[in-house]
């Protein structure tokens, strides 16, 4: 039997950040992972999605100028962006990740793990045998989601493309449907456009990203059809069938045969056959925690969750600051250190509640932080949406011929203070770190009125939201 003060469940990029600030507080950490050390986002997300959308929007920006456009007259060289792609991929090998875990001082166990009772986790390992890990402190499921597949007649026989085949393809298909509204479908809609295919997006509501602000949806709409995406609301697919190509039923009736589908329809976590049961939880569902990573309803103060896997945030970064956090209070709950559990204290995720940002890459791209003014108004604050024509800005307009961009501040108006900010533009990437410093800080509007953007930077519409905001 191996004993660890700490036992981590999945090496994706929580985990990682999880299990090394638990061993810089001075504990021993075993990882065990199942397939790639760096997880979802390192091979099948993240990394080479944003790998494949870089290309087509470094040669929209250039088209929007007059005398480069001149000079990228030509198509996307699709072979190049897949090469380059599958660097950023790490060619599907973790070498690199695991020298960094083991120079970090943690143990890797290459296996599929599950809880069996209290600090206590069976490995089958890949050789076909069983390790069984025991942990002096804490147990940290780490694992993730996986794409999830609505329950329809013939989907599994069509072998969809998910999100890993969406970002791993080496081959373009002349025709691609996507199905859903959400994040992975709008960024794969754009990538695969630009890579030459012809794509259908099927929405089964009435507008993309319905978590962020409406206006990011809406011009992202007008972005992905002005780049020949067939955007269609209000459908779904009620069947599929492959015989070579893959047609597609929907519920008007109609057909529609692609060469390709794929399925952006959500996650689910990855806690099924985690063994939950052994610890009074229900497989199948997220990890409940409280703002520290402890899992709700099991004593004991040993399992906590972290990433993914708890449903708080389903993003790199904020799995990644749970990691941090989380792996320090695991530490100080071992060494009997008191925790510092006010908001904004080292040892709760509070960011998770008040200020998550989040970039989508398509064409406008859109980054939001912190609450909506839906989100707001339905949590009781009294606020003011502050709003602004993005293009009109004189950095934008530089930046791109026809900039089209809009963005909005959400302002408490008993605190003076941003709860929330979203931009929708060419390039607004970068911009959002300031609005998340402004909603993470509370940075009084009175104060905001001296942080002068330098001219003529699309950060110029940091004043203008203020100038409106002020009348
Ligand atoms: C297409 C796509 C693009 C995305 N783009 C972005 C983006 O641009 N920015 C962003 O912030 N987020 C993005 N995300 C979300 C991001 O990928 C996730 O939030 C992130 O990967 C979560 O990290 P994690 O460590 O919690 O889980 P994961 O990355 O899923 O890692 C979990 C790990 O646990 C392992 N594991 C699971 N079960 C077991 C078990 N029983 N035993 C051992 N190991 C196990 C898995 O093999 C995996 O390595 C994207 C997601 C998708 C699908
Ligand atoms: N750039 C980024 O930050 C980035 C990029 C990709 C993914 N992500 C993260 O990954 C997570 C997952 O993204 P996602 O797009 O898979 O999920 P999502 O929840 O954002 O979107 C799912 C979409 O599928 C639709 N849908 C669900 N079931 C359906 C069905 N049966 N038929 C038709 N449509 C259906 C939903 O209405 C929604 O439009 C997101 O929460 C996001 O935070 C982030």
């Amino acid at each position: 039997m191996d004993e660890f003060d700490v036992v981590v469940l999945g090496a994706g990029p929580t985990g990682e950040n999880l299990a090394d600030r638990a061993h810089a507080g001075g504990l021993s950490v075993a990882v065990v992972e199942d397939e790639l050390v760096g997880g979802e986002c390192s091979y099948w997300a993240c990394m080479p999605s944003k790998a494949l959308l870089r290309p087509p929007a470094a040669l929209a920006n250039a088209r929007r100028l007059p005398g480069a456009r001149e000079a990228a007259g030509g198509t996307l060289d699709a072979a190049a962006v897949l090469r380059r792609r599958d660097e950023f991929a790490a060619h599907w090998k973790d070498g690199g990740q695991v020298d960094w875990l083991e120079s970090a001082g943690l143990v890797l166990v290459r296996g599929r793990g599950r809880l069996d009772g209290v600090r206590r986790v069976i490995v089958d390992t890949p050789d076909g045998g069983r390790r069984v890990l025991t942990a002096r402190h804490a147990v940290a499921v780490c694992t993730g989601t996986r794409a999830a597949l609505p329950d329809l007649p013939g989907l599994a026989e069509v072998r969809p493309w998910t999100s890993r085949e969406a970002t791993s393809s080496s081959r373009v298909p002349g025709r691609l449907a996507v199905v859903g509204g959400g994040v992975v479908a709008c960024e794969m809609a754009t990538a695969w456009r630009a890579l030459g295919s012809e794509v259908v997006q099927l929405v089964r509501g009435s507008r993309l990203m319905a978590r962020m602000e409406p206006f990011a949806g809406e011009l992202v709409t007008q972005g992905l059809r002005a780049a020949g995406v067939d955007v269609r609301f209000g459908t779904s697919v009620t069947g599929a069938r492959r015989d070579g190509q893959v047609t597609l039923t929907l519920d008007g009736g109609e057909t529609l045969t692609v060469d390709e589908v794929l399925f952006a329809t959500g996650r689910k976590p990855a806690t099924a056959d985690l063994g939950l049961e052994t610890v009074g939880l229900n497989p199948g569902r997220p990890i409940e925690v409280d703002s520290t990573g402890l899992a709700a309803g099991v004593p004991g103060e040993w399992l906590y969750a972290a990433g993914d896997v708890n449903g708080r945030a389903l993003l790199t970064h904020q799995g990644k600051y749970q990691g941090r956090i989380f792996g320090a209070v695991i530490a100080d709950r071992a060494a009997g250190r008191a925790l510092d559990t006010a908001d904004w204290g080292r040892s709760v995720a509070t960011a998770d509640e008040r200020a998550v940002p989040q970039v989508v890459f398509t064409d406008p791209e859109a980054a939001a932080v912190g609450l909506t003014l839906e989100e707001a108004e339905r949590a009781g604050h009294r606020v003011r949406a502050v709003d602004y024509d993005l293009g009109s800005v004189a950095g934008a307009s530089l930046h791109a011929d026809g900039y089209l961009g809009r963005a909005r501040a959400v302002v408490d108006l008993d605190r003076e203070v941003l709860l929330g900010a979203t931009f929708v533009g060419g390039d607004v990437a970068e911009l959002l770190h300031s609005a998340t410093i402004a909603v993470t800080a509370e940075v009084p509007i009175s104060r905001l009125w001296h942080a002068v953007p330098a001219y003529p930077t699309i950060s110029e519409i940091w004043l203008r939201l203020l100038e409106t905001y002020r009348g």
